[in-house]
């Protein structure tokens, strides 16, 4: 519908071949031998679904023609990730949440004061996402203004997709926070920054660290901040019973750990919290009520022995919920490792309580591409292949020359849930976001 109150832009690419996706009436659909248009601006034109019943031989005469093992599926969106902590992803195993912020964490995101570090390390990280097929980034950066800048520019210097967040702190044992002026005024700052780089697909995001970090004048700042400029905001919670516990003290008038960021006005239908592990269904009553989404991390909650989120439960109290790798709580950057976990996760659900209904392939698919496009409040730009939504694509080649599959017993549907299961970012040759071809990798913008 939308599609047709705009003057229709003209077409710029045409591919032919097998697409996957989701829609919000089928979990997963598979359209074999479809043709797809890309215009000039980055949007799907058309999707065609029996091109061969269309004869009109100039309109398929200039389509680039997929594999026979190959699909397009749209790109993934990771709804939680720490640029910073990609420095240290898997050297810090062996802690829960507290100390490990402690002990690993705060030490190394000091460190994003120097900008030379923080462009070497944004570099990486935004290089190996997008390679792993992450087209859209929720990032937490770190409490300096111009390093979380530097990192918008990076996403938007490869073309990444990407919220971006300056860390709010002004409550911790060492010296890695701010005052809570100072953190009202740089959040300003970098909100006014990056907004005014006009940057197409790069957006700030209001970030307070968690309620512990945080106090409630500084949450309320923030909350103020959020609703004034309407924007994005993004947090943790619930994601450990320690942390669970210390909030019920550090907010003993709040009924709930999701009461502290409710009465804060941090709770809005573009707000995504990580984890939510050990959250009531009252508490998942709330989100619901506000339009809140939660961003499932799996890998992170396995590996800090957090807790497992009952996904199903979330889902059944219809909130929005996306995946995350959480890097480097999770000790992957890549989505289809979010996707295996996600599967884990809701099969040992079933393995302790057989009445469990476990996620299936098709369910969690649709969570890490449109689900996660939900959870952000961008399900109108990108998520799956609609026409008038954004070209954001991964080309998945299930066999490349020295890539990790066998293709043996090629049962054409399940092609995709294989390759996903099995795959990695040699499966991914080239992704797309907006229309434009960001991997193989484009050459930065000269200065
Ligand atoms: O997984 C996490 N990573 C973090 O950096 C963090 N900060 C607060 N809570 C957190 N949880
Ligand atoms: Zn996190």
């Amino acid at each position: 519908c939308c599609a047709l109150n705009r003057p229709r832009a003209k077409i710029a690419h045409v591919y032919r071949g097998t697409f996957m996706h989701s829609t919000q009436d089928t979990t997963l659909e598979i359209i074999e031998d479809a043709l797809l248009g890309v215009d000039t601006v980055g949007k799907v034109s058309h999707l065609l679904h029996s091109p061969k019943k269309k004869k009109k031989k100039n309109v398929n005469d200039f389509h680039a023609l997929l594999r026979c093992s190959e699909f397009f599926m749209p790109g993934m969106v990771d709804t939680h990730i720490h640029a910073p902590q990609y420095s240290y992803t898997g050297t810090a195993m062996d802690l829960p949440l507290l100390q490990w912020l402690n002990t690993y964490t705060f030490p190394v995101e000091s460190r994003f004061k120097d900008l030379k570090f923080a462009h070497r390390v944004y570099t990486e990280v935004v290089k190996r996402t997008l390679k792993n097929g992450t087209t859209t980034a929720c990032y937490f950066a770190t409490i300096h203004t111009d390093a979380s800048l530097l990192l918008g520019k990076i996403a938007n210097d490869f073309g990444q997709r990407a919220f971006v967040g300056k860390v709010c702190m002004d409550r911790n044992k060492s010296d890695y926070k701010e005052t809570t002026q100072e953190c009202q005024k740089e959040t300003c700052r970098f909100i006014a920054e990056l907004l005014n780089k006009k940057y197409p697909l790069v957006k700030p995001v209001v970030t307070p660290r968690f309620a512990p970090s945080c106090t409630g004048d500084l949450l309320g700042q923030l909350g103020a901040i959020a609703r004034k400029n309407n924007l994005h905001i993004q947090s943790h919670i619930s994601e450990n019973v320690d942390e669970v516990k210390l909030v019920k003290e550090l907010f003993p008038e709040s009924k709930s750990y999701t009461d502290v960021y409710h009465k804060y006005n941090l709770l809005t239908d573009k707000t995504v919290m990580a984890h939510g592990c050990h959250l009531t269904d009252e508490e998942l009553t709330l989100f619901s009520e506000t339009g809140a989404s939660l961003s499932h991390c799996p890998n992170s909650n396995i590996s800090l022995c957090s807790g497992l989120l009952n996904v199903r439960n979330v889902l059944k109290h219809k909130v929005k919920l996306g995946l995350g790798t959480d890097v480097a709580g999770g000790y992957s950057a890549s989505m289809l490792d979010a996707v295996r976990r996600t599967l884990d996760t809701s099969k040992v659900l079933t393995i302790q309580n057989p009445k469990h209904q476990a996620l299936t392939f098709d369910e969690v698919f649709r969570l890490a591409t449109l689900g996660g496009s939900q959870a952000l409040f961008l399900d109108d730009q990108t998520g799956n292949f609609e026409v008038g939504k954004d070209f954001d694509a991964l080309r998945v080649n299930v066999a490349p020359p020295g890539g990790p599959i066998d293709l043996i017993l090629c049962d054409k549907p399940k092609v995709g849930s294989g390759a996903l299961y099995k795959g990695d970012d040699r499966n991914i040759v080239e992704v797309f976001v907006a229309g434009r071809k960001v991997v193989p990798f484009m050459e930065p913008a000269a200065e």
